[in-house]
């Protein structure tokens, strides 16, 4: 089946600058974007095209124009998802649940082959909220490894990384994604375990230690010399523990990382501590960037010392920036349940 009508939930930056330009590349395609935000709704309605530049010298503009855009709350979001070939959503995934009532509302009127949903999103088991409200739905997740921001709120203008592709579950859908760009991937739980764990831990430490240090930019952060021999200790540990999670061999789990380090570092990728830093409460929770890795290490028997000082910088952040109570961001992390951990954790925060 060649899919056509594709509806992307979340006109962000994912959702605007690294979706989109990967579905236009098909050139039959029509998008429909759904957001919550009326305002972004009534931009893209009016503009009715948007540009997105690239942080790379050689690859051109690209032009985003000849789509729809709805607002979740308009009755014809439902029915353009009723009536769609693919959904894409990208909202946050804390932001899943709130879709849940729109799904069914749609698949109750849809009268073609079962809804396809393909979350894209940062987390791992994200699309949980929605399987377990029983969505008659094929339910798949997507891996988001590119980098993209807005430019500010007053326009829809992106940078972005060059990204390829969209590795996805092909074993939550019924067939492949039959649309350049979309990846097929048979081990996608490993995928994104390994990328939230990696590329997203690292990602903590250049955004809380970084913000600690006052930087505002995230490549300078991830340049300076603390925080790359924070990384570089972290890695050391880390690299190891989820090559044996992981049966992979150490070589394949360093060049992994290896790839993340470098482009954190590469002053052409505009990016922000602040985008990276944001929600801490998602970030500080047990299956999350940071918890589940000290998890893995301690599994192994590596040293935890550099993930401790991360979770008290993102706790520091989340008091301090995101105005969160300590407690409650204890509470989520799960730390209060090992008195050691817990000391160690609090030691380094009490520092701060
Ligand atoms: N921006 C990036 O470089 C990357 C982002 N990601 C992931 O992609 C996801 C989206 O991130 P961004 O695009 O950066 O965020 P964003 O904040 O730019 O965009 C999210 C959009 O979703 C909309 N939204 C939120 N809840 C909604 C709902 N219930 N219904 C409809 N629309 C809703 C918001 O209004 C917003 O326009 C997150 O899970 C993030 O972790 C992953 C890798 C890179
Ligand atoms: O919103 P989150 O989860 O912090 O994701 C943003 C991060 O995810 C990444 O994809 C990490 O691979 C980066 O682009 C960015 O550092």
């Amino acid at each position: 089946m060649m899919e056509e009508n594709i509806v992307i939930i979340g006109a962000g930056q994912t959702g605007r600058g690294f979706l989109a330009p990967l579905v236009k590349q098909n050139k039959h395609t029509k998008i429909t974007f759904i957001d919550k935000d009326e305002k972004r709704i009534q931009m893209l309605r009016e503009k009715k095209s948007y540009t997105i530049s690239y942080y790379d010298a050689t690859t051109e503009d690209v032009v985003i124009t000849d789509f729809d855009a709805y607002t979740l709350f308009d009755k014809k979001a439902i029915e353009v998802i009723a009536n769609a070939d693919l959904v894409l959503v990208s909202v946050g995934g804390e932001n899943l649940v709130d879709l849940i009532e729109t799904f069914k509302e749609a698949t109750k009127i849809r009268t073609k082959n079962k809804l396809r949903i393909v979350c894209c999103e940062n987390g791992v088991h994200v699309k949980e909220p929605l399987v377990k409200a029983n969505i008659d739905a094929y339910i798949s997740e997507g891996a988001v490894f590119c980098t993209t921001l807005a430019s500010d709120d007053q326009s829809l203008t992106l940078g972005s990384q060059v990204y390829p592709n969209l590795p996805y579950d092909i074993h939550a859908l019924d067939q492949p994604i039959a649309l350049d760009g979309f990846k097929a991937e048979n081990d996608f739980a490993s995928l994104i375990q390994r990328k939230i764990y990696t590329y997203n831990c690292l990602s903590a430490c250049i955004a809380y230690v970084g913000a600690y240090k006052g930087y505002t930019s995230y490549a300078q952060a991830a340049n300076d010399e603390d925080v790359s021999n924070m990384m570089d200790e972290l890695l050391v540990q880390l690299d190891d523990a989820i090559r044996q999670e992981y049966q992979i061999s150490l070589e394949e789990q360093q060049t992994f990382s290896a790839y993340a380090i470098a482009k954190f570092k590469n002053t052409y990728i505009v990016d922000t501590i602040a985008r990276n830093a944001r929600t801490v409460q998602r970030k500080v929770g047990i299956s999350e960037r940071m918890v589940q890795p000290l998890n893995l290490c301690r599994k192994y028997g590596k040293d935890t010392s550099v993930l401790e000082a991360m979770i008290a910088y993102a706790f520091y952040y989340g008091v301090h920036t995101e105005n969160e109570s300590l407690t409650e961001l204890i509470a989520i992390s799960g730390i209060a349940d090992d008195e050691k951990l817990y000391q160690n954790i609090m030691h380094v925060y009490h520092t701060l």
